[in-house]
C-alpha cells in the first residue's frame, strides 16, 4: 500500500517534472517561503513588542520586514493559486496526451465491451489530467503545513514544551479521520462513477439529434428526464453523506483546536502575570500554538487530498500502464507480408465471453488471393464475428486464422489492418466534411482530393456531393460548423441514410491497394437502381481482387467465385452460384424466395 502511495508520487512528480519543470520549481519554492513566512511574522511581532515594552527606538527594521512579511503573506497563495493553475495546464495537457495515446494502443475491442473498464476510463479522463498536479500540490500543500507546524513547534517547546505534547495528541485523530476522509471520497467518485455515466447517457439520449426522432415519436423525453433524475438524486445522496461526514470532522477538529489554543492562553497570560513570559513571549507563544495548529491543520487536510489524488491516480494509471490487450508473441513477424496465397480460417471456434454461447463452432474456409467470396446466411449466425476475427479484434478461442499461412496473432495488428479496406456494417458517420469522411479510410491520402473523388464515383456518391454547397469541403452535419461558418445559417448538410451509405463505401474503396477488401452489407439502404448500377461497378472493381463480400441481397453475391453459407455458426454449403442451386439447400431456398418476392403472384386456377 505504502510502497503503492510512493510509486504514485514519484509517477506523478516524474510526469510534473517532464511537463513542466519551470512551474515546478517554482511550487516547490513557493511552499519552501510560504511556510517559512507565518514563523517569520511572529518573530517579528515578538521583537517589535519586546522592543516597544522596553522603550527602545530600534523599531524601523524589524517593522519594514514585518511589513514585507505580511504583504508576503498575502502575495504568496494568490501566486501559489497561479502557479498550480500553470502546472495543472502544462501537465493536464500531458497526461490527456498519455492517456488517449494509450487508448489508441489498445488493439482489440473487448476492454471497450467491459462496463467496469469504462467506469475506470471515465474516472482517468475526469480526473486524470488533473490527477498528477493534484498528487504534487496535496502533497506539496502537506509539507507546507509541516515546515509550518514544525518551525513553530520549535518555538513553542521552548516556550512551553508540555504545549508541544498536548498539540500533538490532540492531532492525531485529526489526521486519521483527514485520510479516511480522503478514502471515502475517492471511493465515492468510484461507487457513484457508473451512475454519473449512466446519468450522463440519459442527458446525452435528451440532446442528441440521433435519438431526437424516436424520443419525440415514442415519447421518450419524461421517461429519460426521470431516469437522470434518479441517478443523479442517487450521486447526490453519496455526496451528501460525504459532505456531512466532512462537516462533523471538521468542527470536532475546530472545536479541539479552540481548547487547546484556549488552555494555552490561559496558561501564558498567567505566566505573563507573574513575569515568567513577556509581551513579545506571549505574542509569539499565541502565534506559535495557532502556526502548529494550523500548519497541522493545512498539512491533514492536504494529505488527506494527497491521499484522494493518489487514489483517483491509481485509475489513470490502471489505464495508461494496462498491458496489451492483444499480446504480440515472441514469433511475430516485424511486419505483414503483400497477399500472395490466400487467407485460411482453420477450424476456428469463437465466443465473446467465457460464459457466452459459441458464435463460431469450427468454421474452416480459404479465401484464396485474387478472389471473391461472398458470406450469406442468417441475422447472428456470426457473419460480421468472422469479419471482426479478420481485422483481428478479437483472437479465435481456438483454431487459427492464417495470412499466407502465418498465423494473424504473429503479425502486428495495425500492419495487417493497413493491407484491409473494411466497409462496416455499422459504419460511422462522422460529423465532419464530406472529404474527410472519405478521406479518413487512407489518412496518407487525405490531402488528395483526386483519389478522394475516384473512390466516390466507384461508390456512386460523386454526383450527390460535389453539388453541396461547398462541395466537398461541405460539413455532413447540422450540429458542429467550421469557424467560417459562423454567420451562415445553411452551414452544413444532413445525408439520406442510403448517401450515407455511399460515402462508407467510398471510404472502404480508398484502400486502392489493399490486399483484402471486406464489404459487409454494402447494399443496405440503396434503392433498387442504384443497387444494381453500384454491385455491378463493384463486381467490376473486386474482379481479380481478393475480397469477402457479407450480403442478405442473394442478386448481389451471385457472381461471386465463392458462396458460403454460414448457419448458426457452422459453414453448411459452399459453391459457386450454380453448384449451390444444385445442390438445392439453404441457399437456394433463400434465392427463389427472394426472386419470387418480385414476381406477380400466380393467379389461381
Ligand atoms: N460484441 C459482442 N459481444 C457479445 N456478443 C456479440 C457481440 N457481437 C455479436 N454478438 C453475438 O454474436 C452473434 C453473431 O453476431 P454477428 O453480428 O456476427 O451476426 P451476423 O451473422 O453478422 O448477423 P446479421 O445478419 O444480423 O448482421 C449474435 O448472437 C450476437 O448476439
Amino acid at each position: 500500500m505504502i510502497r503503492q502511495a510512493g510509486g504514485s508520487l514519484i509517477e506523478a512528480t516524474r510526469m510534473a517534472w517532464a511537463a513542466s519543470r519551470r512551474w515546478l520549481i517554482a511550487r516547490v519554492l513557493l511552499t519552501v517561503v510560504g511556510g517559512m513566512v507565518p514563523i517569520a511574522v511572529a518573530w517579528l511581532m515578538k521583537v517589535v513588542l519586546d522592543r516597544l515594552a522596553a522603550g527602545d527606538d530600534r523599531l524601523t527594521g524589524p517593522v519594514l520586514l514585518l511589513a514585507g512579511a505580511g504583504a508576503a503573506a498575502v502575495l504568496l497563495p494568490e501566486l501559489g493559486r497561479y502557479v498550480d493553475a500553470e502546472l495543472q495546464r502544462s501537465v493536464g495537457l500531458a497526461a490527456r496526451h498519455r492517456l488517449f495515446a494509450a487508448v489508441g494502443r489498445m488493439l482489440g475491442l473487448r476492454r471497450f465491451e467491459d462496463p467496469a473498464f469504462h467506469d475506470r476510463l471515465s474516472i482517468a479522463a475526469e480526473t486524470g489530467p488533473a490527477g498528477p498536479p493534484e498528487v504534487v500540490s496535496g502533497f506539496l500543500g502537506a509539507a507546507q503545513g509541516l515546515i509550518t507546524m514544525l518551525a513553530f513547534l520549535t518555538t513553542l517547546a521552548a516556550i512551553n514544551p508540555w504545549m508541544v505534547l498536548v498539540v500533538a495528541v490532540a492531532a492525531v485523530p485529526t489526521l486519521r479521520a483527514e485520510l479516511r476522509l480522503g478514502r471515502q471520497r475517492a471511493a465515492l467518485l468510484w461507487e457513484y462513477g457508473h451512475a454519473a455515466r449512466r446519468e450522463f447517457f440519459y442527458a446525452q439520449l435528451m440532446t442528441s439529434v440521433t435519438a431526437a426522432k424516436e424520443v419525440r415519436l415514442y415519447g421518450l423525453g419524461g421517461l429519460f428526464g426521470a431516469r437522470m433524475l434518479t441517478e443523479l438524486r442517487g450521486i447526490q445522496a453519496g455526496q451528501r453523506r460525504m459532505d456531512r461526514r466532512e462537516l462533523l470532522v471538521q468542527s470536532v477538529q475546530g472545536l479541539l483546536g479552540a481548547v487547546v489554543a484556549g488552555l494555552g492562553l490561559i496558561w501564558a497570560v498567567a505566566a505573563a502575570r507573574s513575569g515568567a513570559l513577556t509581551i513579545g513571549d506571549v505574542s509569539v507563544f499565541v502565534a506559535a500554538v495557532a502556526g502548529v495548529q494550523g500548519g497541522l491543520s493545512t498539512a491533514f487536510v492536504n494529505a488527506g487530498r494527497l491521499h484522494e489524488a493518489m487514489l483517483l491516480f491509481g485509475h489513470y494509471r490502471f489505464v495508461v500502464e494496462a498491458p496489451p490487450d492483444l499480446p504480440a508473441r515472441a514469433t511475430a513477424l516485424p511486419a505483414v507480408p503483400p497477399l500472395r496465397h490466400g487467407i485460411e480460417f482453420d477450424d476456428v471456434w469463437f465466443r465473446y465471453g467465457d460464459d457466452l454461447p459459441w458464435v463460431l463452432r469450427g468454421v474452416s474456409l480459404h479465401i484464396p488471393a485474387g478472389s471473391s467470396v461472398a458470406l450469406v446466411g442468417r441475422n447472428g449466425a456470426g457473419k460480421s464475428s468472422l469479419v471482426k476475427l479478420l481485422c483481428r479484434f478479437y483472437d479465435p478461442t481456438r483454431g487459427s486464422i492464417r495470412w499466407d499461412g502465418v498465423d494473424l496473432r504473429d503479425l502486428p495488428p495495425a500492419e495487417l489492418r493497413a493491407r484491409i479496406g473494411v466497409l462496416f456494417q455499422d459504419f460511422m458517420a462522422y460529423d465532419l466534411s464530406a472529404a474527410d469522411n472519405i478521406g479518413l479510410g487512407e489518412v496518407a491520402a487525405l490531402d488528395e482530393p483526386a483519389r478522394i473523388r475516384a473512390a466516390a464515383q466507384l461508390a456512386g456518391v460523386d454526383d450527390i456531393l460535389s453539388t453541396l454547397p461547398r462541395g466537398y469541403d461541405t460539413l455532413l452535419t447540422r450540429v458542429y460548423m467550421n469557424a467560417e461558418d459562423r454567420d451562415d445559417p445553411t452551414t452544413g448538410v444532413v445525408l439520406s441514410g442510403g448517401q450515407w451509405q455511399r460515402v462508407a463505401l467510398a471510404r472502404a474503396l480508398m484502400r486502392e491497394d489493399a490486399d483484402l477488401l471486406v464489404l459487409d452489407e454494402p447494399s443496405a439502404g440503396l434503392d433498387a437502381e442504384a443497387e444494381y448500377e453500384i454491385s455491378r461497378r463493384l463486381a467490376a472493381h473486386r474482379a481479380g481482387r481478393t475480397s469477402l463480400l457479407i450480403s442478405h441481397r442473394m442478386n448481389t453475391v451471385r457472381d461471386a467465385d465463392l458462396i458460403v453459407v454460414l448457419s448458426d455458426g457452422t459453414i453448411t454449403e459452399r459453391g459457386n452460384h450454380q453448384e449451390l442451386i444444385d445442390l438445392d439447400g439453404t441457399y437456394a431456398r433463400l434465392f427463389r424466395r427472394q426472386a419470387a418476392g418480385y414476381q406477380d403472384p400466380q393467379p389461381a386456377t
